[in-house]
């Protein structure tokens, strides 16, 4: 075991209901790794087991070195980070007061707390109770939180719920300049749309069980999903034809000003190619499978 974060064969139970099952995977020193799954797919249940608040009925899990629900686990919470998916904070206090009530648990600078609420985007709202703080305004708090004393793992469950576009983007680049620090990132998300540039790869679980694991590259290979060509231009009826009769070949949409292709990976130049020689074609776009369709290549038939 090397990583920051290693599963080995980790089944959670509880009951006679199987949270995890056998689940490996790894996480190294400045990878930001997206958990995917839909609801009750183990997405919480894997960082409760990261944070030690959950034991594995079998399998080895190793955090930053050590096991996290043993002596290693005082040691463990200085170095993590950790966004639960509902934050909930004293109402009446203040941001600052907050943050400074967080930072002496965590035995971290006091120093940080108020450029932590300026990154975040609270600087003006700093010395107002949180009862006045919106859903998003909260959420960003947590996020100070959680980035309170540098991090060396940050474990972020559906960061990105209640944040609008412009405080989601902020909040990835905030994440990207953690990761540059040498910083690794586990984040659950539902959000699929916006992320992808983000990550660095994806684990997508289905009912306690790994689905899928990789980059987006390594996904795409294994998924081998058709890729989306779309064509603007007037082509003759007999050109459309001669197109979608190709082996793999769908002509998902078509009307005046031109067509949607998908087309196997392994054509796509032959069927650039043969495009570029066609009259007509005015305009070609070529769309590989995003992060959304890999998801849900890889959890169809998983509960949902
Ligand atoms: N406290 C608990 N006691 C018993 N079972 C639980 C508990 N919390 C979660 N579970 C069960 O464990 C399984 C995994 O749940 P988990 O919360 O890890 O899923 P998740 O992927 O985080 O889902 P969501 O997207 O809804 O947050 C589910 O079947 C869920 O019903």
């Amino acid at each position: 075991m090397t990583g920051v974060i290693d599963f080995h064969e980790v089944t959670h139970r509880h009951g006679a209901l199987t949270r995890l099952d056998s689940l490996s995977f790894s996480a190294s020193q400045g990878e930001v790794l997206a958990l995917l799954g839909h609801n009750g797919a183990g997405k919480t249940t894997t960082m409760h087991l990261i944070l030690g608040l959950l034991t594995p009925t079998s399998g080895r899990v190793s955090v930053l070195g050590g096991t996290p629900d043993s002596r290693h686990a005082a040691a463990l919470r200085q170095r993590l980070g950790y966004l639960p998916e509902n934050v909930s904070f004293y109402e009446a206090l203040t941001g600052v007061e907050v943050l400074t009530y967080f930072a002496r648990l965590k035995r971290a600078d006091r120093g940080q707390v108020t450029p932590l609420l300026e990154k975040v985007g609270l600087g003006h709202a700093a010395h107002r109770r949180v009862k006045t703080y919106s859903k998003g305004m909260r959420q960003r708090l947590g996020l100070a939180q959680a980035l309170l004393g540098e991090p060396g793992l940050l474990l972020l469950d559906e960061p990105t719920t209640g944040l609008d576009p412009a405080a989601t983007r902020d909040f990835y680049v905030t994440l990207d300049e953690l990761r540059g620090r040498g910083g690794t990132v586990v984040l659950s998300s539902h959000i699929l749309p916006g992320v992808e540039p983000y990550i660095d790869r994806a684990l997508i679980l289905g009912n306690g069980r790994r689905l899928a694991l990789g980059n987006m590259e390594t996904l795409r290979r294994e998924a081998a999903l058709p890729l989306v060509i779309r064509v603007r231009g007037r082509l003759a009826d007999s050109d459309w034809q001669a197109l979608s009769n190709q082996p793999g070949h769908t002509l998902l949409a078509r009307d005046d000003a031109g067509a949607t292709l998908a087309v196997p990976e392994a054509a796509k130049l032959d069927t650039l190619r043969r495009l570029t020689g066609t009259a007509g074609v005015i305009d070609l776009g070529v769309e590989p499978p995003t992060l959304e369709h890999l998801y849900q290549h890889f959890s169809r038939g998983a509960h949902q």
